[in-house]
């Protein structure tokens, strides 16, 4: 049995969660159950507060986990990364109130700064050759200019929404992330055959999402032109509709660039154009 250690609740809790029974992995869930086995699948589940999670994985109390890369890279912890998953993205920013003439780094100069993340921000301010003196605070960090506990923040933004409903305003980016997936580098055998197959399951469901499947109608003499424009996964499959002269062409295109493609598909004489979602996908 594989143990997963993931955020009892917060912004990491749906999605993980989520990818897990997109994974086909089944279990009950409780709020106040700290700790669930899947019904099909060799998984345990221990729900926590994400920033002990990678701790808990170095310390094999759990296999594996799920955590945001700004908690595992400030925790020193970046050694357990395995692969990112794509959800919970945001980015740690410096923020000063939005009166302030703020115009380059230097102007943080001896100023004080609040975060909760005071190696990320340590780093950064030595990147840039900027003293200045970090105040840690563990949570509501976009209140501490208004209290005058410090001058400037360094905190999580997403929306932005956050820092302007505080009257503040984003100066410097000093970090990107998204969740990551982390495992203890000890796991036996069993356990990392078991991470082996959830991890094929996770890059199923990662290739699905950013395709889909896309079912077209197009007369026969336009049905190169159109097979050009769709690369799918190996080329197009052609079956003969109904009516002489037309065929309906079935292909895969990447999420990034299926509006570019429609156009070109549309201009090429393509009709009845469908796009569906595609939930796994093998290659
Ligand atoms: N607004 C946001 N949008 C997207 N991702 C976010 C956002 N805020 C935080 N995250 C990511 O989700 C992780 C968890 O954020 P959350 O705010 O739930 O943490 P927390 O309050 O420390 O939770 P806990 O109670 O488990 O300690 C963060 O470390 C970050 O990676
Ligand atoms: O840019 P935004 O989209 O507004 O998101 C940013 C906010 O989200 C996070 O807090 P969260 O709401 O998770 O609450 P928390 O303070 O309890 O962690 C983060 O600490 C910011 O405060
Ligand atoms: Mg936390």
């Amino acid at each position: 049995m594989l143990r997963l250690a993931i955020q009892k609740s917060g912004r990491l809790s749906e999605d993980s969660l989520k990818l897990i029974r997109e994974c086909g992995i089944s279990f009950i869930t409780s709020s106040l159950k700290l700790k669930t086995e899947s019904t099909n699948f060799p998984l345990e589940i221990l729900y926590l507060r994400d920033d002990d999670i990678p701790g808990y994985v170095a310390d094999g109390v759990a296999d594996i986990g799920i955590v945001g890369e700004n908690v595992l890279v400030e925790e020193g912890m970046q050694h357990l990364a395995v692969e990112q998953l794509g959800f919970s993205k945001c980015r740690l920013s410096l923020a000063v109130p939005k009166g302030d003439p703020y115009e380059d780094i230097s102007d943080l100069q001896g100023k004080n700064i609040a975060t909760s993340y005071p190696k990320l921000l340590q780093a950064y301010l030595d990147e840039k050759g900027v003293q200045a003196n970090i105040h840690t605070i563990s949570g509501s960090v976009e209140i501490a200019p208004s209290i005058g506990l410090a001058e400037a923040i360094c905190d999580i933004v997403s929306s932005g929404s956050t820092l302007i409903s505080n009257g503040l305003r984003e100066v410097e980016r000093v970090f990107k992330s998204q969740a990551v997936l982390i495992a203890n580098g000890g796991l036996n055998a069993e356990k990392q055959e078991i991470l082996n197959k959830l991890l094929f399951r996770i890059h199923a469901v990662q290739r699905a999402q950013k395709a889909k499947y896309i079912l077209l109608n197009a007369p026969n003499e336009k049905i190169a032109e159109i097979s050009e424009l769709l690369p799918g996964a190996k080329s197009p499959s052609i079956l003969p509709l109904a009516e002489e002269g037309w065929s309906s062409l079935h292909s895969v295109v990447n999420e990034d660039d299926f509006w570019e493609i429609i156009e070109k598909l549309k201009a090429a004489g393509a009709q009845g154009i469908l796009v569906v979602p595609i939930e796994k996908m093998i290659v």
